[in-house]
């Protein structure tokens, strides 16, 4: 006869150690249910959905996940989604924390003026981006790209101190913005060419011109300005589409705001040794074998 053995105590705990981790976007959000709250961990499920289309979560997509331990997340719209998505955590009685640019965390100095006022997801993506070069032993700096409705170009010393960064429109809000703001300029789809010669390729390659033109600016800012050639980790849903047209050694990484949740989880939830502090790169978890 065989008996049923009980449930591995490693697997009960590593049900009740999850973490859900939102980035609610100037158009969308999007969120990553993780087994852990730490770099590294195993993605469990993860969805995305317009923000227009946030009531759907709870009754939706959300309604057969089990009750995330930890709710973490970065929004940069205003309070009015901000509310819609708390309604929608109801579903569960984790508490959301939203992140908040402070004057440092996870081993990241801000040097924003008023630091609270640099956006949530332009400070998590840079701790991301550090926890990323720190996880390899690299103490370099840092030029890091998010390519979505807005861009965003940061720079970042070997010390891990945010110097500055610029904001540009989109590619779609720049062609949007030529479309309304010219007489009779319409806006089809067109192909990046080193020299167009047509309206739809001139307004295609344009946009991402400028978008590669802002990056080789940063990077040689910064290279100037530390004497060392420069990381550039580029992230965002269009990074692909801007992939063949940069100027810069780059590497396109996929989700750098959710590698910041997990290193922000990790210093707020991890039940760390003392040892394992995020600012050394050798205790750091290899964040690559995990990778989405
Ligand atoms: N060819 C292109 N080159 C560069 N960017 C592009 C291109 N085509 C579209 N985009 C941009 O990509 C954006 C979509 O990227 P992404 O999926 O990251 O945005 P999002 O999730 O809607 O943004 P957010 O995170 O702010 O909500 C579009 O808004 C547009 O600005
Ligand atoms: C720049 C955006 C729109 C990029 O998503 C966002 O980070 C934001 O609203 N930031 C606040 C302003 C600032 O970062 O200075
Ligand atoms: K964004």
């Amino acid at each position: 006869m065989t008996t049923v053995p009980p449930p591995a105590p490693d697997a009960v705990h590593r049900t009740a150690d999850t973490l859900l981790a939102l980035d609610v976007g100037n158009t969308r959000l999007k969120w990553a249910l993780y087994e852990a709250p730490h770099p590294g961990a195993r993605l469990l499920a993860h969805g995305v959905q317009f923000l227009e289309n946030i009531e759907t979560l709870a009754e939706g997509d959300w309604r057969a996940l089990r009750a995330p331990r930890w709710v973490l997340g970065s929004i940069v719209a205003g309070a009015g989604v901000r509310y819609r998505v708390e309604e929608q955590l109801e579903l569960w009685d984790a508490p959301v924390q939203w992140v908040v640019p402070s004057q440092a965390e996870a081993g990241l100095v801000n040097g924003y003026d008023h630091p609270a006022r640099l956006g949530p997801d332009r400070w998590v993506a840079m701790i991301g981006a550090r926890q990323r070069l720190l996880a390899r032993g690299e103490q370099r700096p840092c030029v890091v790209v998010m390519v979505g409705t807005a861009v965003t170009v940061e720079a970042i010393d070997a010390g891990g101190r945010f110097l500055g960064g610029i904001i540009l429109p989109g590619h779609g809000i720049m062609l949007r913005a030529l479309e309304s703001g010219t007489a009779g300029l319409h806006v089809p789809t067109g192909e990046v060419r080193a020299f167009p010669t047509n309206t739809s390729d001139a307004l295609t390659s344009g946009g991402t011109f400028a978008i590669a033109g802002a990056v080789q600016r940063m990077w040689d800012n910064l290279r100037a300005h530390s004497g060392q050639e420069p990381v550039c980790l580029m992230t965002g849903g269009a990074g692909w589409k801007m992939a063949p047209h940069m100027t810069v050694p780059f590497e396109l990484v996929e989700g750098l705001i959710f590698d910041g949740l997990l290193t922000i989880a990790r210093e707020r939830f991890g039940a760390a040794p003392a040892s394992a502090s995020p600012a050394s790169p050798r205790t750091s978890p290899p964040a690559e074998s995990a990778h989405r």
